[in-house]
């Protein structure tokens, strides 16, 4: 509709002067309100702003009658119940808060009661002698027609006075009635309560309840008996005003008026804290509101850190979802792991990981997917990933494969679940030999296990060729396997086994997904290098933690992310340590794992061995490969060189369970960290890179030479 209006033209003909006043039709007036009501614009001649829509409308017409409505979703339904009665958590929140406040006022007024045992002591007989007046007046009917008698009195009129008086006798009579059995019921009253008649715990509230009643009725009126205790404005509750408050502090807002509030979503409590879903004007997105989290909470007056605001899944973008804590998110107590004592997880269903701000809590999904943590140091990566290694260590049917290559010991705790060739833990070449022998034997499994599921759906124990809980029972080479490797940079970056790590790792997290292999890394370099966008564009749940700025973020959640809201550059780290955001499963969500610390995983693990039969299998490993070899190896007799793309088909081809993620790139790497050159090679005339025969025969010879 805008398009029918151009500011400060004239209307086409209209002839007005512009000096003059303008006179106001009504009549003309209300028709277009009218219009206006109906959706339309009606065309004020006497509009200065408002042009004749054919003057400007000069193509086909825009919306003609009829035209398709859009679908905005279900219509918005006010919740049945309050948000505190739909989760047990949420309502342990709630009646904490009142208990909170109950307790507050019951500590604040017993510690005042010897100053209210004095004040009633004190009003409650001037109390009785204000009752006792009161009741005497009622009683002899004084007040009734007082100023009538005085007046006939006043004038000698005895006769009128006479009457009055005796109306007023009249009603004495039986009031005088009601006063004695009154009194004479307060005074047995009295003296049952002051002898032994009834128990004390009927007399001590009774009388306790009789002289506060008197003291209240004998205190003066500015004089109350309890003390009024302002409580502490501990909570803040967030109204309309200060939602738009708040919003328009962002800057992105003219006027608070424009900032609306959407049907059925008024603010109401949610967890330890309110929420407002608002609909921002036109022109502003949440995602602005979320990026200026720092001015909207400078507006709202409170820390960033109870300060939440959204952008809602499924709703359009101007749809803001701002939830405010009632106290500071990182000083809130975060609620146990459900897992923490005792229960079983299954690979195939999604368990508790953590909780978000609101103290709901964060699912997460193993089957069917990889993770990855990402995070600067000390951001909480490693407790993360234990959170989701500790769920899947009480499924019994897990696999283990744990490789800690900071060494620091974060995941010693998993060793006895692991078979020995499936745990390292260690910053030094062998641990990182030993990963990347774990990756091949995954890559092995990888080529086992497709034909092995295939035969299972032929048995009817699945339907897609996927694998599930019934076939991981009936075969135990089919166990779901869980296989972490943190600090993952230290293995893609290493200069002899990096490419090929990397090529393996993205072959892995490619094809392990349905075959019930989940490869969970953690780094906390997160640039090209350290994350490969093949190894991380095919991993599907990822978590980013505290990072410096939006590079890392999209990086590590995949480009995109930080313009749809992903904000965990927010997050400051120790502060905010175990805090992250994640893709990957559900809406972008906000999350802290749940904290287990090291004693916890223990006991965990100690259980999950239990589950385990105190026990694990052992996993037969390919002995570590002598490359230089292989590569000489596939060379033809009558080859005095080869090119490395050729030399890597070929070693997939004769080695797979080694090297079947082999790539030119990955075996370049490979061959030059072992201090060989990279070399033009001309074969049937193509000159590409690759290697000589002769370099490969040197380094070998000279190889055994070292050793001997
Ligand atoms: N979910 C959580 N809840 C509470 N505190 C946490 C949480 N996660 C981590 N922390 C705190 O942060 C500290 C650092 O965590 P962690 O060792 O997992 O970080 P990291 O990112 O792995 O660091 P590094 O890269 O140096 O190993 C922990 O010792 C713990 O005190």
């Amino acid at each position: 509709m805008s398009n029918e209006t151009v500011n400060g033209a004239r209307p086409a003909g209209s002839g007005v002067d512009e000096a003059t006043a303008r006179i106001v039709d009504l009549a003309q007036r209300r028709e277009a309100r009218d219009a206006a009501a109906a959706g339309l614009v009606a065309a004020d001649i006497a509009d200065a702003e408002t042009v004749a829509a054919d003057a400007v409308l000069t193509g086909e017409v825009i919306d003609p009658p009829g035209a398709a409505l859009l679908d905005t979703g279900a219509p918005a339904r006010v919740p049945v119940l309050p948000s505190w009665l739909t989760s047990r958590a949420h309502l342990h929140a709630q009646v904490r808060r009142w208990g909170g406040e109950a307790a507050y006022l019951a500590a604040v007024h017993t510690v005042r009661l010897p100053v209210y045992a004095g004040k009633v002591a004190w009003y409650a007989p001037q109390g009785a002698y204000r009752l006792a007046g009161r009741v005497l007046t009622w009683t002899t009917a004084e007040d009734g027609n007082w100023s009538l008698r005085q007046d006939a009195a006043n004038r000698n009129d005895s006769r009128t006075f006479l009457e009055l008086d005796r109306h007023r006798m009249r009603l004495t009579a039986w009031r005088w009635w009601i006063t004695g059995f009154g009194t004479a019921g307060a005074g047995t009253g009295g003296v049952v309560l002051a002898t032994d008649l009834l128990p004390w715990w009927v007399r001590v509230p009774v009388a306790g309840a009789a002289l506060l009643g008197l003291a209240r009725y004998g205190r003066p009126l500015d004089a109350p008996i309890l003390e009024r205790t302002i409580v502490r404005a501990r909570y803040r509750k967030l109204t309309a005003e200060l939602t738009r408050k708040g919003i328009m502090a962002t800057g992105l807002v003219k006027r608070p008026e424009d900032i609306t509030f959407a049907a059925g979503g008024e603010i109401r409590r949610d967890g330890p804290g309110y929420l407002a879903i608002a609909d921002l004007p036109d022109g502003v997105i949440a995602v602005d509101v979320v990026e200026r989290r720092e001015k909207l909470a400078g507006g709202l007056r409170l820390p960033m850190d109870q300060v939440w605001p959204e952008v809602m899944p499924r709703e359009h973008p101007g749809r803001l979802a701002l939830w405010v804590a009632d106290r500071p998110v990182s000083a809130m107590k975060q609620p146990a792991w459900p897992l923490l004592k005792d229960g079983t997880t299954d690979y195939f269903t999604p368990f508790v990981y953590g909780f978000d701000p609101r103290m709901r809590p964060v699912m997460y999904r193993l089957d069917e997917r990889n993770s990855l943590f990402a995070g600067f140091p000390g951001s909480g990566k490693s407790l993360s990933a234990r959170v989701v290694m500790s769920g899947g260590a009480l499924d019994p049917l897990v696999t283990f494969a744990v490789f800690d290559l900071a060494g620091r010991g974060d995941f010693d705790a998993f060793e006895p679940l692991c078979a020995p060739a499936l745990f390292g833990s260690g910053a030094d070449d062998g641990t990182k030999q030993r990963a990347y022998q774990m990756l091949m034997w995954l890559l092995k499994e990888c080529d086992t296990r497709g034909p092995l599921i295939k035969r299972y759906a032929t048995q009817g124990l699945n339907t897609e060729n996927k694998l599930n809980r019934a076939i991981a029972q009936r075969d135990a080479r089919l166990r779901p396997i869980l296989a972490s490797i943190d600090e993952v940079q230290e293995l893609i970056t290493d200069p002899e086994l990096g490419k090929a790590a990397a090529a393996a790792m993205t072959s892995i997290v490619k094809r392990g997904r349905a075959l019930g292999i989940h490869l969970l890394i953690q780094t906390q370099r997160i640039d090209k290098d350290s994350l490969p966008k093949g190894v991380t564009s095919n991993i599907a749940l990822r978590t980013c933690l505290a990072v410096p700025s939006h590079t890392e973020v999209d990086l590590a959640l995949g480009t995109g992310a930080y313009n749809q809201g992903a904000r965990p550059n927010h997050f400051e780290i120790g502060v905010d340590a175990g805090w992250g955001v994640r893709v990957g499963y559900g809406p972008l969500t906000t999350v802290r794992a749940a904290y287990l610390d090291r004693a916890a995983v223990e006991q965990i693990c100690a259980r999950a061995l239990r589950l385990r039969g105190g026990a694990v299998a052992d996993v037969e490993m390919d002995e570590a490969r002598d490359v230089l070899a292989d590569v000489l190896g596939v060379l033809e007799a009558d080859e005095s060189g080869q090119h490395w793309d050729t030399l890597a088909a070929r070693l997939a081809d004769r080695h797979p369970q080694v090297y079947s993620a082999m790539t030119a790139d990955a075996l370049s790497a490979m061959v030059r960290g072992l201090g060989l050159e990279s070399r033009n090679v001309k074969v049937s005339g193509e000159v590409r890179r690759g290697v000589y025969r002769a370099q490969l025969v040197t380094a070998i010879d000279e190889r055994a030479g070292d050793s001997d």
